[in-house]
This record gives C-alpha cells, structure tokens and sequence, in this order.
C-alpha cells in the first residue's frame, strides 16, 4: 500500500490482486479475448483500487472501485460508439439511392454486417455489399463469406478480374505468381479494375467502409463523412481495434476463423501474415501483418493494395 497527500486530498492506492482466472478456450472471444483484453488493459490497470478520502468535504471514507469506473465509462463508450455508426448507416440509407459496402469481412467489417443487419440495410437491399474475389484468397474467406449471408440474408455482389470466369482460366493465363513478377499488375487485374468496374456498374453513389482513426497515421483525422469522388462514410471512424472486440463479443457476432489462428487483417493468401497477439492493439498493429515481405516499384515497403485511393 502507497500512500501520498494531495493538498487537502489524501489518495491512497494498492494493486488488485489478478483475477488468476486461467483462459479456458482458445476463441478471441473465449480465454484468448480474456487475455487480450487483460494485455490491452495492462498500462491502464495496475492499480485498481483506490481509496480516497477529502479531508475538507467527506465526513466519511468512501471506497472507490477505480476498475468499476472505468468498467462503466467503457460501457457507456461502446454504447455511444454503436448508436453513433447507426445513426450514421441510417442517415446513409435515407440521404442516398445506391450505397454500397466493399466487405473483406476483418473484425471491423463483421462489426458494419451487424449494425446494418440491425437497421434493416439488408432489407430490399438498401445497402449492397461487394466482394472482391481476387482468386488469392483463404479458402476460409469464401466459407465465412457464406455463412454471414445466411445469418444476415444478404447476398454480396462478387467481382473478380475481367475475361475469366474461374480462379482456373485465371492461372492458366497468367500463373500463380503474378503478384512476385508485378505486383502493381496484379492489383490493377485482381482488385483495382473489379473494385472500379463494380462501383460503376452498381452505380454507387455513397461507399460505406470500416476506416478507422486508429488504422494508423494516414487516418488519424477521419470523419464519419468524407466528400469526394463519392460521398465516403465511415461509421467506425472513431472507433478503436479493440472496440471492435467489445462490440463481436457483447452482441455474439461471428469473425473470421483466421483472427483464432493469430492474424489481425486478412487479405490474400501470399501478402497476410499472423501477428502476436500483444501486437495487435498497438496502434496501427492491425495491418502490421499485411503485405509483408512485398515491395512497391519504387522500393517502398508496400502498406496497400490501391483499391482504397480509388474511393
Ligand atoms: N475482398 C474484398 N472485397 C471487398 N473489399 C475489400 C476486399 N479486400 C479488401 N477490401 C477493401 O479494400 C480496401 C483496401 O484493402 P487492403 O488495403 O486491406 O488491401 S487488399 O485489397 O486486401 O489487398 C479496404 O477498404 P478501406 O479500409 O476502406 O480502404 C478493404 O476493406
């Protein structure tokens, strides 16, 4: 026990006891998230309890659970945070004919399926979802694809590189390391031109993605709207890494089955990478196991793919 006097206040703190509750499964959302979340919350909770007493104003000693505090403050964050990015998604669908939502289904965008599921985006299709089938991708991706569109009844509208009609025809012509011999080839065929082909043929004239302050320095001043060639609208602007965590959780959503096998963003096969788990609430550590190992033209380390500078 420490003890140290403020002026009138007299503030003394201990270090609660851990929990020694062990992690029983290993799902993020089972012992592993318990983990996580115990990681995340390190710098933060070393001392949980406080007793504060104020010699002036309280007759009384009163304890303070300072982990209750935050407990409750946290809570009331993610319950803003949500109604925000629903009032955001509602006001999308009210304000605009075509809106659309390009989908990898990561944490974050299982999190956007929710909350439009939740609206009723899904009803009449106010809010189509697009997906990029870049013929590199988990064959978990594709499985996962399917069973969120069961659960939400929605049915994405799927894109792949023009000319082919399988993964098949697409090897036969142009192999299965494009991405080695150009890389910015192999965006252009494989995500740019579909990305660009199904904006325009789908006629979108609001993109809804999961863009987030949090992604890193590049988009550290995001608002929920953004002007431009068509209008961007980012629910999750505001949210963090980890809110999205709290938000699968607490509402029992599936995720990807690949975030249980160490890695925090999903791509295609040959640039995604498992990242260690105190990683990935860092900031920006999300897409720290994207695009390693690759290199852009010019010799800069690659950190996207393009189809985001085409928004
Ligand atoms: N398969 C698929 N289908 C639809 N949309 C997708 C897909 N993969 C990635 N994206 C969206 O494209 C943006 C760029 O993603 P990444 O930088 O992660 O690159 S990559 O395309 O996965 O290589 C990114 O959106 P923003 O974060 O808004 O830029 C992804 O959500």
């Amino acid at each position: 026990m420490a003890a140290m006097a403020l002026g009138h206040h007299h503030l003394s703190f201990a270090a609660a006891p851990s929990s020694g509750r062990p992690a029983r499964d290993s799902s993020l959302l089972g012992g592993n998230f318990a983990s996580l979340h115990r990681i995340l919350s390190k710098s933060h909770a070393r001392v949980l309890h406080y007793s504060v007493s104020c010699a002036a104003a309280v007759k009384e000693k009163e304890a303070l659970d300072i982990q209750q505090w935050n407990d409750e403050a946290y809570e009331a964050r993610l319950q803003h945070l949500e109604s925000q990015a629903k009032s955001v998604l509602q006001k999308t669908i009210e304000c605009f004919e075509r809106p659309a939502f390009p989908c990898a289904l990561i944490a974050g965008d299982v999190v956007m399926l929710d909350l439009l599921h939740k609206i009723g985006a899904f009803e009449k299709e106010a809010v189509k979802v697009i997906f990029i089938d870049t013929f590199h991708l988990f064959p978990e991706t594709y499985t996962f694809l399917k069973s969120l569109e069961d659960k939400y009844g929605f049915k994405a509208r799927v894109f792949h590189a023009a000319d082919f009609n399988t993964k098949e025809e697409y090897l036969a012509k142009h192999g299965s390391d494009l991405y080695i011999r150009d890389i910015d080839e192999y965006d252009k065929i494989c995500k740019v031109e579909p990305f660009n082909r199904a904006l325009s043929s789908l006629q979108v004239d609001a993109m809804i993605n999961g863009r987030r302050r949090d992604h890193g320095a590049e988009r550290a001043h995001l608002e929920v709207a953004q002007a431009g060639k068509m209008v961007n609208v980012q629910p999750l602007a505001y949210w963090e890494f980890r809110d999205c965590w709290s938000y699968l959780k607490k509402n029992s959503v599936p995720y990807h089955p690949l975030h249980d096998k160490g890695y925090p963003s999903i791509g295609d096969v040959q640039s995604t990478l498992p990242v260690p788990k105190e990683k990935w609430f860092e900031y920006g550590g999300e897409r720290s196991g994207r695009f390693q190992g690759l290199s852009n033209k010019d010799g800069s380390l690659k950190t996207e793919c393009g189809i985001h500078s085409q928004k």
